[in-house]
């Protein structure tokens, strides 16, 4: 390529000349007399003079402020640390006094200061009512209406027939205008494809919480349902919900967003899938029969695909089952609304109402646009919980079957002292006391993980189940347990309660929970129905004192055999002559035992 004729060059700019005006000429100096210039010189040199002492005495001045800074900074340290170190030392006197105090303290008062504490907590909030209740100081004083009504024979009934039936069954009810208790399916009309139903499942009379709740939640009044694990709470809230939602199809059938009419909250997953699956089959043998019509539930819990169940939504909706958390996220996302929803069960209610689920249940309360009919269901239920929820429901009724929190007595209970390092080992040998099904409990999620790897090793077929498992996990452990395909489920104690499964034959409970709550609804996974089961539970000196001691009564309570080491365990307050509040001697338990308490020692003898 030949160079261009033309090469381009920047052009560089010539600097711009520089205009000096007259007057502005370097060398133009003034005249000053030499006087007046000696003068001046003299007095910058002692200006200089003055300046360089004033900036001497500045950086002196800075220096000493600096000292001064320091020290009081040290001092501030020191004060401050002379602070931590009394605050500390105070700490651990008040540790002290109130070690020493508590030492001489009895386990009934420490339990009555943890119930005041609780109670304190809860009154600092506020009832279970909606935000727009509470702001518009809205109050429900009468109950729902229901077009329901007790057969005229069982209307007829003095209030002294009816006490009379409710002692036969153990059943303690509390509340105004009391509905009559009914031993039979039928006579509480319920429809007959649901009875027939019932009986093919060998469900023919209803247990005491059904025969005094259900005509309680028909009649539409506000309840609390306390009955022991296995009694059969489930068809006691569900069937109301059935006839409330078969009442508004057949005077105005749904369509695609409508409804819900009632919702069931339960506080896990789990637990509200096999409500769910329960309804379904409810609602499913009605639907069989023509006159019937199809009714819509929904399943609304974390962890699954709303997508799914779009089917059900595209339609209109009549029962929601669902856990707190995903409940809100679909109300929020208006999903589906609570216009016209008016029945509201919370199954395990007190640990719904226990303080980490009570701002969950009032964002959902607030959802609710009238009154609605409000249900609590448990097998636990604390004395000041309930008096607490007492005061949130209308008129409510409370039906009791048994003393709340009392251990199912179709269990066989053991307890039996473990070292830690050899509960893997012993483990195995509990596992050959009963045929499968068996249930293993921990507290914790890696030993629920440690103990299903160690059974897996020995050649155990065992699932796990626990909160950090994914839904779909959880859902594979439950429904191959259920189905038989494994012979063990370790399950976390959170995971696994209030579900139901078939003929579980022992109860395993590796780690003692803390709470005696939490033991009586782990045992209570076997024994259900009517049915006999074993819990063995595992025991030793890193169980705490009280939760042995909650252990010893709750035994006594049930006439169960109490092992030496729990023997040995004194009460503070028996010592002192007391009886302890809430745990009734031998005697009184035994005498207040619920129903079935022959039948279990009958039933026990094959065990003992
Ligand atoms: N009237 C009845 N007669 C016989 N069996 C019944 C009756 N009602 C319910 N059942 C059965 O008893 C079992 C336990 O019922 P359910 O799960 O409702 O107990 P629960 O009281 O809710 O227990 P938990 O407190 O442990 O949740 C279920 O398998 C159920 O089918």
């Amino acid at each position: 390529m030949s160079e261009p004729a033309y090469k381009r060059a920047r052009i560089q700019p010539s600097p711009s000349p520089v205009y000096k005006l007259d007057d502005e000429d370097d060398s133009y100096e003034p005249y000053v007399p030499v006087a007046q210039r000696r003068q001046a010189k003299l007095a910058k040199l002692t200006s200089w003079g003055a300046n360089a002492e004033k900036e001497k005495a500045r950086r002196l001045q800075e220096e000493q402020d600096d000292r001064d800074d320091e020290e009081r900074e040290e001092e501030r340290r020191r004060e401050k640390a002379r602070k931590e170190r009394t605050l500390l030392m105070e700490a651990q006197e008040v540790h002290d006094r109130k070690a020493a105090e508590d030492a001489k303290k009895t386990a009934a008062e420490k339990a009555e200061e943890v119930d005041a504490e609780i109670l304190a907590a809860i009154a600092a909030r506020r009832k279970l009512a909606s935000d727009l209740e509470l702001a518009k100081g809205v109050q429900y004083t009468e109950p729902m209406k229901s077009s329901w009504r007790p057969p005229k024979f069982v209307r007829d009934r003095s209030l002294e027939e009816n006490r009379r039936i409710r002692e036969k069954y153990h059943i303690i009810v509390e509340g105004e205008d009391l509905p009559p208790p009914i031993d039979n399916f039928t006579d509480m009309k319920v429809p007959d494809p649901l009875v027939k139903f019932l009986r093919s499942k060998r469900i023919t009379k209803p247990t005491p919480i059904q025969l005094q709740g259900i005509p309680t939640a028909f009649a539409g009044r506000d309840m609390i349902g306390i009955a022991f694990t296995g009694s059969g709470k489930t068809l006691a809230f569900c069937l109301p919900l059935i006839m409330v939602a078969l009442e508004e199809e057949a005077r105005l059938p749904f369509v695609r967003g409508e409804g819900p009419v009632g919702v069931i909250l339960c506080p896990s997953r789990e637990l509200a899938t096999q409500t769910y699956e329960n309804v379904l089959t409810w609602t499913a043998a009605l639907a069989k029969e023509e006159r019937y019509p199809q009714l819509n539930t929904l399943l609304c819990i974390g962890g699954i695909s709303m997508g799914e169940q779009s089917h059900v939504l595209n339609k209109g909706l009549h029962i929601v089952v669902a856990t707190p958390g995903r409940l809100i996220d679909m109300l929020e996302k208006k999903r589906f609304t609570f216009d016209n929803c008016k029945y509201l069960c919370m199954d395990e209610a007190d640990r719904m109402i226990d303080l980490g689920f009570e701002d969950d249940v009032r964002n959902i309360m607030s959802f609710f646009k009238r009154q609605r009919q409000t249900l609590l269901f448990s097998a636990t239920m604390p004395r000041k919980i309930q008096d607490f929820a007492q005061q949130s429901l209308v008129k409510p009724v409370l039906v009791n079957v048994g003393r709340a929190g009392a251990a199912n007595l179709d269990v066989l209970q053991v307890v039996e002292y473990v070292k830690q390092e050899a509960k893997m080992v012993y483990l195995l040998e509990c596992l050959q006391k009963t045929p499968p099904p068996v249930i293993i409990f921990s507290e914790n999620k890696n030993e629920v993980d440690d103990i299903q790897e160690y059974l897996l090793l020995k050649g155990v077929e065992a699932v796990a189940i626990h909160g950090s498992k994914t839904q779909e996990e959880r859902q594979y452990a439950i429904k191959s347990f259920k189905s038989g395909a494994k012979d063990v489920m370790v399950a976390s104690g959170v995971a696994s309660k209030g579900l139901d499964f078939n003929d579980i034959q022992h109860v395993i409970i590796f780690s003692m929970p803390k709470e005696i709550e939490d033991y009586v609804h782990q045992i209570g996974r076997t024994g259900r129905s009517g049915k006999t089961g074993i819990a063995t539970t595992f025991v030793n000196m890193n169980t705490p004192e009280q939760t042995l001691l909650d252990l010893k009564y709750l035994l006594m309570e049930a006439g169960q055999k109490v092992p030496p080491f729990l023997q040995s365990i004194e009460d503070p307050r028996a010592a002192q002559g007391g009886t302890l509040k809430g745990c009734p001697t031998t005697e009184e338990a035994i005498e207040s035992l619920s129903y079935s308490s022959d039948r279990f020692y009958n039933d026990c003898h094959f065990l003992l």
